[in-house]
């Protein structure tokens, strides 16, 4: 540990952007040794941005503070549900092995941390009452203003968005610490917590901020834009992919993710490495190129790398290739500490692959043939037919319930063929079971009318309906939660000529549904919808 307060302090706040309160945090340190903590919610998988504020931990021991570090589960949650309350515990899980891998890794002594879990101590009534005293003294528009940069601002944002600010301020009061530290980006909810703390007789803390190391294309690191990112647990060969496609212009210092990384984090971790190594080799950022392009150079500081890719002397390419090596040496001891088969349940649970979206269209509903053999007026319903209808060979006959009897005599329907979407989930009307839905074309002006689409003459009970660009793949069953019908059915209509098309999302053009070669049609009605 540095001797003097002031080389203490210059360690703690060294490489910030912004430091607020350093006065009162130098004046504490005078008397006492000061703590300070760091926070992260458990939502998504870390990446290797995490690197980054781990290397200021590493300062912070080094200049004699308590340290802890928080892993702030409820905030996952209330920050738009990014983790769901079964996910929490795996991923707060998760990110304690990872976080502490990485300081490991980068050669910061874990026992001398104190990790806590926020719902350990958020949830006991003390906090809570405190979080509903911030709840009566704090504006809606503080509360948001805070959050706006943290917290995932969407279209119409829930409650628990404006909450999450205040647990963050009373965060300092219950870790008991001097000083916050995190990104810039957590600034509005620094100085959130500087104006509210007080007015709940609290002391005012004090805040440290890095700056923000952006993603690899040159803007945010992003866990939805994978080729920005690089998972804590990627491969060798997918790192060096990933650096390859990372933006990095030949003399470009200002705007260079790779630079910017090895200031952050490679140079510093080995910085430590050679700290706590004394009689190893120490270790160097290297650039390995044959001699006709410079040969070997080891660079012991982010300066001189910076200079020397300023000067051209460093060409992108040996850049990358000399980041990649450094940040694989990096990487590989954390891969390995996570390389076990609890570790890999554990991820797997905590982060499973995305199920594919439910695909809404026309191939999944089994429209086909019938002819209706007999009808029969609902018993208790007189809006109601109950029809017999046979689907052919393969479905057999089936009863059938529409609410078609205003606009249809049973003279009109019997021996007729019909259209059938078949495979509808049996459902129940006033005691009568109904196996299928018959579809007809409604119009409402001037008066309301509904007439059944009819297929050609030649038609036979079971024959199946087609679409071009669309093979069948009817469900056994539509289950009615994915809304197939509601979502595919406003795509038919009955066009001037009374034949049913079908608004293909695959052809540029209406096209029509057919039997056989033939199209669908309806007796008079023109321009009709189709329910
Ligand atoms: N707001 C922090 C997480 C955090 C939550 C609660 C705290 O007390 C501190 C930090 C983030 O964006 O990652």
């Amino acid at each position: 540990m540095p001797e003097t307060v002031d080389e203490r302090m210059d360690l703690i706040t060294r490489n910030l952007q912004e430091t607020l309160g350093r006065d009162k945090l130098r004046s504490i340190m005078a008397e006492r040794e000061v703590s300070i903590y760091w926070g992260t919610a458990p939502t998504g998988r870390p990446h290797i941005g995490y690197f980054v504020p781990m290397v200021k931990l590493a300062d912070f021991l080094r200049a004699g503070a308590h340290v802890t570090v928080l892993f702030a589960d409820i905030h996952a949650y209330l920050d738009n549900m990014k983790s769901s309350w079964d996910q929490l515990k795996l991923r707060t899980q998760y990110y304690q092995q990872v976080i502490k891998a990485i300081l490991t890794t980068i050669g910061v002594p874990i026992d001398k941390l104190r990790f806590v879990v926020g719902s350990e101590y958020q949830l006991e009534r003390k906090y809570t009452l405190d979080v509903y005293r911030l709840e009566a003294i704090v504006s809606e528009h503080d509360a948001k203003k805070a959050g706006a940069e943290v917290v995932k601002q969407v279209a119409s944002p829930a409650l628990s968005g404006l909450v999450y600010p205040l647990l963050q301020a009373l965060d300092e009061e219950y870790l008991e610490c001097d000083a916050q530290f995190g990104g810039v980006d957590q600034r509005k909810i620094f100085t959130f917590a500087e104006k509210y703390l007080p007015q709940l007789g609290y002391r005012k803390r004090s805040h440290l901020m890095n700056a923000m190391v952006g993603g690899l294309n040159g803007s945010k690191m992003s866990s939805s834009d994978a080729n920005s990112k690089i998972d804590l647990l990627d491969s060798a060969d997918m790192v060096k992919q990933k650096i390859k496609m990372a933006f990095c212009e030949e003399g470009n210092i200002e705007n260079n993710p790779i630079l910017a990384f090895s200031r952050a984090v490679i140079f510093p971790a080995f910085d430590l490495w050679n700290m706590n190594h004394a009689d190893a080799p120490r270790r160097c950022f290297e650039i390995i190129r044959p001699e006709k392009f410079g040969g070997h150079l080891s660079i012991a500081t982010f300066e001189e790398l910076q200079t020397l890719f300023a000067a051209k002397e460093i060409h992108p390419g040996d850049l990358k290739n000399g980041f990649a090596a450094a940040l694989v040496s990096l990487l590989d001891p954390i891969r390995a500490f996570c390389d076990t088969p609890e570790t890999q349940a554990l991820l797997a649970k905590a982060y499973p692959a995305p199920v594919p979206a439910i695909q809404a269209d026309v191939s999944r509903i089994d429209l086909r043939v019938g002819v209706v053999t007999h009808v029969a007026v609902h018993p208790e319903n007189p809006a109601q037919y109950v029809e017999t209808v046979d689907l052919g060979p393969e479905l057999g006959e089936r009863t059938i319930v529409s609410g078609i009897a205003a606009h249809i005599t049973p003279e009109q329907l019997t021996g007729k063929s019909v259209i059938v979407a078949a495979n509808v989930k049996p459902s129940k009307f006033r005691g009568v079971a109904s196996h299928g839905m018959l579809l007809a074309a409604t119009v409402a002006e001037p008066a309301p009318k509904v007439e059944l689409l009819v297929p050609d003459e030649d038609a036979k009970a079971g024959d199946l309906v087609t679409i071009a660009g669309f093979e069948r793949k009817p469900d056994a069953q539509l289950n009615p939660k994915h809304k197939i019908l509601e979502k595919v059915m406003p795509d038919f209509s009955i066009d001037a000529e009374g034949v049913l098309v079908f608004k293909s999302p695959r052809a540029d053009a209406p096209v029509q549904p057919k039997v056989a070669n033939n199209a669908i049609t309806v007796p008079t009605l023109r321009n009709a919808a189709v329910a």
